[in-house]
């Protein structure tokens, strides 16, 4: 077991494989799920003047309790060009800008109005600046609002909306090629002889990247054939090369060897990892290659634990690395071994229970799992009800959680 690599190990080694893509400018309604490329800095001040937080009047608290005349209007959009005078109010809608003079907005619920006269109907505001919100409450010109790295989320993007930008700097897509490899596989749908097998890996890792900033090349399935892999691997032009299968030592397994034979550094081989140790990882030219097993669930877990913070890193994520949360044990869980393991699980009653059976090709209890329970290399035997740390999947399946701030 000296010879595989820590999971955290391989992960850093991995990231530093490459920095991330070259920043552009991004129009707000296309920069959802990217990460910011630069800091983004207030253009202005919000809101920029006082404005009222309620429809009713806009008034001089130190003239409640009232009676007052109404002098005219403030509405969102059209402000009200003269002043608020002593006893004088001012109709304002939410959102309108707070006349001079005035300082508190007494709300039409509690007020009765008989032609310009206004009346205070009910307890009126306890302060003055009621219903106001001031010059600044949420931000001010010069203010840094999103760090560099952070994920534009879409309350970010509206922030930056609002303070003053029409685009943002993110990086630039990440383009990722996509290839499934053994004689085995056919596409999806086909007609099968005996021996042979759909393709799942393809489709899996198109929708655990859907949302994030890719542009995916597939491959296809490409045959176990040293030739045939190194003519493939050598044409690719993309920032990630990802091969499924033909990994492992078995004598057709040749991604390796094709590889290198196209020109490829391996960097590491072998990860202390269940399922997904036969995974590599290294580049050929500017391209950063990850070989990941042909098995399924291997695939799944090796493409949460590297694949998608690979694409995060690139993409300009600050913190790329899927967070764990702590869950509690609805069965207990025998010691572990070397090699960290990502249990299938799914949360039964508010506890984590692990799959039975934890088979590297058992798509249907990948599909029925909402979480990976992570167990340490020599992790003890753990009882019903005690904690232990999960990954667990996003709304769309994967984990798309990465760590919101910088
Ligand atoms: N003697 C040893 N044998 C194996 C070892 C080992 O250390 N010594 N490691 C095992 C482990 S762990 C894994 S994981 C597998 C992974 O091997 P490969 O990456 O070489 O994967 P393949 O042999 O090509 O395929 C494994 C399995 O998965 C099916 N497969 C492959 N690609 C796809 C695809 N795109 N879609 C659906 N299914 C796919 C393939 O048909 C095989 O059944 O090696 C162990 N062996
Ligand atoms: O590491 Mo393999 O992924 O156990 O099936």
């Amino acid at each position: 077991m000296a010879d595989l690599l820590p999971v955290a190990d391989a992960q850093r080694r991995l990231l530093s494989l490459a920095p991330a893509r070259p920043a552009e400018s991004v129009e707000l309604r296309e920069a959802s799920g990217r990460w910011s490329a630069a800091p983004v800095t207030a253009r202005r001040t919000q809101p920029e003047h006082p404005v009222s937080a309620m429809d009713g009047y806009a008034i001089r608290f130190a003239d409640l309790p009232g009676p007052w005349e109404v002098v005219g209007e403030s509405a969102a959009g059209r402000p009200f060009a003269g002043r608020v005078a002593a006893r004088q109010a001012a109709r304002i809608f939410t959102g309108a800008l707070l006349p001079d003079g005035a300082d508190t907005v007494l709300v039409q619920e509690e007020a009765r109005r008989e032609g310009d006269r206004l009346h205070l109907d009910g307890e009126g505001p306890a302060l003055a600046g009621r219903n106001v919100r001031a010059a600044g409450l949420d931000f001010h010109a010069g203010d840094v609002l999103i760090a560099a790295g952070e994920l534009l989320t879409p309350a970010r993007i509206a922030l930056a909306a609002v303070a003053g930008h029409a685009s943002l700097p993110a990086r630039r897509r990440v383009r990722i090629a996509i290839a499934a490899t053994g004689d085995e596989l056919r596409a999806p749908g086909e007609p099968l002889a005996p021996g042979l097998l759909p393709e799942s890996n393809g489709a899996m890792l198109a929708a655990m990247l859907a949302g994030l900033p890719v542009e995916i090349a597939d491959l296809g399935i490409l045959p176990d054939r040293h030739d045939v892999l190194t003519a493939a691997f050598a044409r690719v032009r993309a920032d990630i090369l990802v091969t499924t299968g033909g990994a492992s030592v078995g004598d057709h397994d040749l991604v390796r060897p094709a590889l290198q034979a196209a020109g490829a550094e391996i960097d590491f081989w072998k990860v202390a990892v269940r399922p997904g140790k036969p995974m590599m990882a290294g580049t050929l030219g500017d391209t950063v290659i990850l070989g990941l097993p042909g098995n399924p669930v291997s695939a799944f877990v090796t493409a949460q634990l590297f694949l998608l913070p690979l694409v995060a890193h690139l993409a300009g994520a600050a913190d790329p690395l899927p967070r764990t949360r702590t869950a509690t044990l609805g069965e207990p869980l025998p010691a572990n071994g070397p090699r960290a393991d990502y249990l299938r699980a799914a949360h039964r009653d508010g506890r984590v229970v692990a799959a039975a059976i934890q088979d590297s090709s058992m798509l249907r209890t990948l599909a029925r799992a909402d979480c990976l329970i992570v167990r340490a290399p020599h992790a003890p035997a753990a009882q019903t009800g005690d904690s232990v740390e999960i990954l667990p999947f996003g709304q769309r399946g994967a984990l798309t959680s990465y760590k919101n701030k910088a």
